[in-house]
């Protein structure tokens, strides 16, 4: 269990207008209430996602009627399994039978339910408007346990779509996984459980000298410890923030932090021998949820309402495509990626995954791989095989038209078309071959789009999401950087061999819309396009920048050796010609440069450290904890009041590449803080365990450890910050205060076992301090409150800190004696003055 600090995010859905009349038939839905004014209606946002040829029509309706209402809000326990399902339990048993029984204008309120299509009832959402859930007492008692847990980082309010990428990564303890765009960071929450695992009851084990292999999964080869890794990178300064912001409450040491494109993510080094080749680390599994035009959010971010226009998805397929191939790249023969986005466009789904697969040298390299008989109850659609792309033409800025094609030869003959007839008509430059649907020459080449997953609205009450699993099976073919000069050259002999196209077609956006002929089952539909919107969603602004121009770092250096160098394929070649950017495969050359503010600094410490052995040996550490992972954040070294630890993998990448120029902005746990106490003297390790790490160390523990049994101690010890431990050995901390008055002053590990009857229904342990005449549990007061209603439904405690109120009465005190003496003095000037003027009269009248 996490005492942890602030973090998630909530999904914050805004009232809205239903733009088609809301959910029909059964009970009245209290989502589709007009609470606000925002209308849920874009023509050419329908018109697309109704003529793309996605769903079928009755099944697209049912589709975009979700599409246009409020979203449940969703939430996840979190955690190790244990620590989850303990905290789940709570919930079930104390706050659904209040919330069941709640009825709003005579109909039950429905209330939370678990999502089904994830194990282990671990996942829940709640369809329940706020109003309601304002108005009625057990839902404002249940939304405080959720607001104290998220804050404790027991629970993680998660979109439920967005749960589901890292259930397909299939993550091992042991793993080495990179999460290329990570922040706000939830995902990356899931992987770092995943990569922990059941590491605490191994390591345990491993610590009572029996076997740490439980299931025999995993590797055990550190003392039970999970060997893996991950690395959360974002480009995004502010985003990156956010996500060291969210993962450091995870208290997880196998973690590091990085800011960095991940279109040119570094090759990271890994040590080697003196004289030996350099190595570069490769990853088991990658997931790249790339940023994307969101329009899968419509049930919650409102804006894409307003601002969705085609060229959104246009605009990011190429940075799409570019973060993908990087992520190909740098996969392990063998490991797994997984591509996701909160879009339904399949220009950004299906076309990125079909180009990503060309340019890697097709399906024998990297293959699309069958997840139909994993997470059987997420109900989901087929990836597309054929689908067509939508964008718009201008003249002057005005008179816009809507133009639906098939093909890029389509494409091409229309824009031919009009160069001749209405030269002043200006096409997208975004349209490029890669955005098409891919051309198999043969069964064998054709690669199987409909194994990708497509997540709809109405098909368990979610956003829109799409998910595709890769495995690469082959070494990668580096993608030569292209140059203006040889693209136009290519350009020129594929417009050579361009003879016969197609028809084209368009749709004009004022008039009536035209299907093209190609398109078998479209239907002519009548729609004016809206006045342009000029700005893209907000997310979409931040998303499409790649990052470059603010990245110190060129893109020359060289690729990882196994990787041999070659053109992309033709689709991915054409898109190179046609769109602005270029698929770039090369990894960012680091420039070496000082540690600054962008990033921590990182220095471990010796193995032989004198400070880090003298609080080993006070807290009775076995030689078996390792010695050499400890670090400082700052160069004055241990003059600073923190020592960090990390796991054995992270302190070699931190350790090799620090000087590289690598941007790492997190990593490390807090594990010892200097205690900064007037009496020194009395203690013989000045520093103090840390609620953050101290549940990686306390298995090795001999020394300092005290035992709390009754519910009563660890009420008074929660409720009272520095309860009284007399020096005469008097005292209401029952056996807690027995155990501490046999110990030197200093921190110490407060157990609390398992134990149901005892009303434990999870083990913890707490760092507490054993002052000369007091004791103190070093837990901040958010977690002593979140810990006070979990295990003992106190929904309003009053904390008392007996140090604060001393402190305040002798302050108290102190004022009314300044007064005391303020009076005493004016008291005593005018008695002076009476004095002299006593004095002075008779002298006067002298
Ligand atoms: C869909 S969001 C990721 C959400 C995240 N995976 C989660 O579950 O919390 C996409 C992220 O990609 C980041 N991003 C945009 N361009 C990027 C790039 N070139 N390299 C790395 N990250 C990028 C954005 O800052 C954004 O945080």
């Amino acid at each position: 269990m996490r005492g942890g600090s602030r973090g998630g995010r909530g999904g914050k859905g805004k009232s809205f207008k239903s733009g088609r009349g809301g959910k029909k038939g059964g009970g009245r839905d209290v989502r589709t209430e007009p609470w606000g004014e925002t209308t849920r209606k874009n023509d050419l946002f329908e018109s697309y996602y109704k003529m793309g040829g996605f769903l079928e029509e009755e099944e697209f309706e049912k589709m975009w009627e979700y599409l246009a209402m409020d979203l449940p809000n969703s939430f996840r326990f979190t955690g190790t399994k244990a620590d989850a399902l303990a905290v789940r339990e709570i919930f079930k048993q104390r706050y659904i039978p209040g919330i069941t029984s709640v009825e709003f204008e005579g109909k039950p309120v429905p209330p939370p339910e678990p999502v089904q299509a994830f194990p282990d009832e671990l996942v829940w959402h709640m369809k329940t408007h706020k109003k309601i859930i304002r108005r009625f007492a057990p839902f404002a008692e249940f939304q405080k346990f959720l607001v104290a847990e998220t804050t404790s980082g027991n629970i993680s309010r998660q979109e439920v779509v967005s749960m589901i990428p890292p259930h397909f990564l299939d993550v091992k303890p042991g793993m080495v996984v990179l999460d290329m765009c990570a922040a706000p960071g939830s995902k990356s929450a899931q992987l770092a459980e995943m990569i922990h695992g059941d590491e605490e009851d191994r390591v345990k084990r491993a610590a009572n000298n029996k076997s740490p292999n439980i299931d025999g999964e995993g590797d055990y080869s550190d003392d039970g410890r999970s060997t893996g890794l991950l690395i959360a990178n974002d480009t995004d300064y502010k985003r990156a923030g956010m996500l060291v912001h969210q993962v450091k409450r995870l208290n997880f040491p196998n973690l590091i932090v990085t800011q960095h494109d991940a279109a040119i993510f570094p090759s990271i080094e890994l040590p080697v021998a003196e004289g030996d080749k350099k190595q570069y680390l490769k990853y088991d599994r990658i997931l790249a949820d790339v940023p994307c035009s969101g329009d899968g959010t419509a049930r919650k971010n409102v804006n894409v309402w307003q601002k969705w226009t085609p060229k959104d998805g246009l605009g990011l397929h190429n940075l799409q495509l570019r973060i993908l191939f990087r992520g190909l790249q740098m996969l392990k023969k063998g490991g797994r990626l997984v591509y996701s986005t909160c879009s339904m466009n399949p220009i950004e789904n299906e076309a990125v995954i079909a180009s990503a697969i060309e340019a890697s040298g097709g399906v024998s390299r990297v293959q699309l791989v069958d997840c139909s008989d994993h997470l059987p109850k997420l109900i989901r659609k087929p990836g597309l095989n054929t689908w067509k792309v939508l964008d718009t033409t201008q003249i002057n800025g005005e008179e816009k038209t809507a133009h639906m094609f098939t093909s890029w030869d389509a494409f091409l003959k229309t824009k031919e078309k009009y160069e001749k007839e209405e030269p002043e008509r200006q096409f997208s430059n975004k349209i490029s071959p890669g955005v098409f649907p891919p051309i198999a020459t043969s069964e064998e080449e054709r690669i199987p789009l409909e194994r990708c997953m497509r997540v709809y609205p109405h098909l368990q009450d979610t956003g829109g999401f799409f998910i595709a699993v890769l495995e690469k099976l082959g070494d990668i073919k580096v993608t030569q950087i292209r140059n203006s000069h040889n693209e136009a050259e290519e350009q020129k002999a594929k417009d050579a061999t361009r003879s016969a196209i197609p028809a084209t077609t368009e749709v004009p956006a004022e008039r009536e819309i035209e299907v093209e002929p190609e398109a078998e089952s479209a239907a002519p539909l009548k729609r004016k396009l809206e006045e342009d919107q000029p700005a893209p969603p907000k997310r979409v602004k931040t998303l499409t920048e790649n990052g470059d121009a603010e990245d110190p770092i060129s893109l020359v250096e060289e690729p990882p050796k196994e990787e041999n160098s070659s053109s992309l394929s033709n689709r991915a070649t054409e898109a190179q010609v046609a769109t602005p950017t270029t698929v770039v495969a090369k990894p960012a050359k680091l420039k070496p440069e000082a540690q600054n503010n962008n990033k921590e600094y990182y220095e471990y410490l010796p193995s032989d450290d004198a400070t880090v052995d003298g609080i080993l040996s006070f807290f009775g550490i076995s030689d078996r904890f390792p010695r050499d992972r400890f670090m400082v954040k700052n160069k004055q070294g241990l003059l600073l009041n923190k020592i960090y630890y990390t796991s054995e993998l992270a302190r070699s990448i931190i350790s090799q590449n620090k000087d590289r120029g690598m941007r790492f902005i997190h990593c490390g746990v807090v594990m010892f803080v200097a205690h900064k106490i007037k009496a020194q003297d009395h203690v013989k390790a000045p520093w103090r365990l840390q609620n953050e790490g101290i549940r990686i160390l306390e298995p090795w523990a001999k020394n300092r450890i005290i035992t709390c049994k009754s519910r009563d101690t660890l009420f008074r010890l929660l409720i009272e910050m520095f309860p009284k431990l007399p020096k005469d050995g008097t005292h209401e901390l029952n056996e807690i205060g027995d155990q501490l008055n046999a110990m030197d002053i200093g921190c110490c590990f407060m157990r609390v076992e398992q134990d149901e009857e005892a009303g434990f229904p999870f083990p913890m342990v707490l760092p507490l301090w054993r002052h000369p005449g007091s004791a103190n549990l070093m837990v901040d007061k958010d977690d002593r409150k979140a810990i006070l209603l979990r295990l003992f439904n106190e929904t309003n405690p009053n904390i008392i800190n007996h140090v604060a109120e001393q402190a305040a009465r002798v302050k108290e005190e102190a004022r009314l004696a300044e007064e005391e003496s303020e009076k005493e003095k004016e008291n005593g000037e005018s008695a002076d003055a009476d004095a002299d003027a006593d004095a002075d009269t008779p002298m006067t009248e002298l």
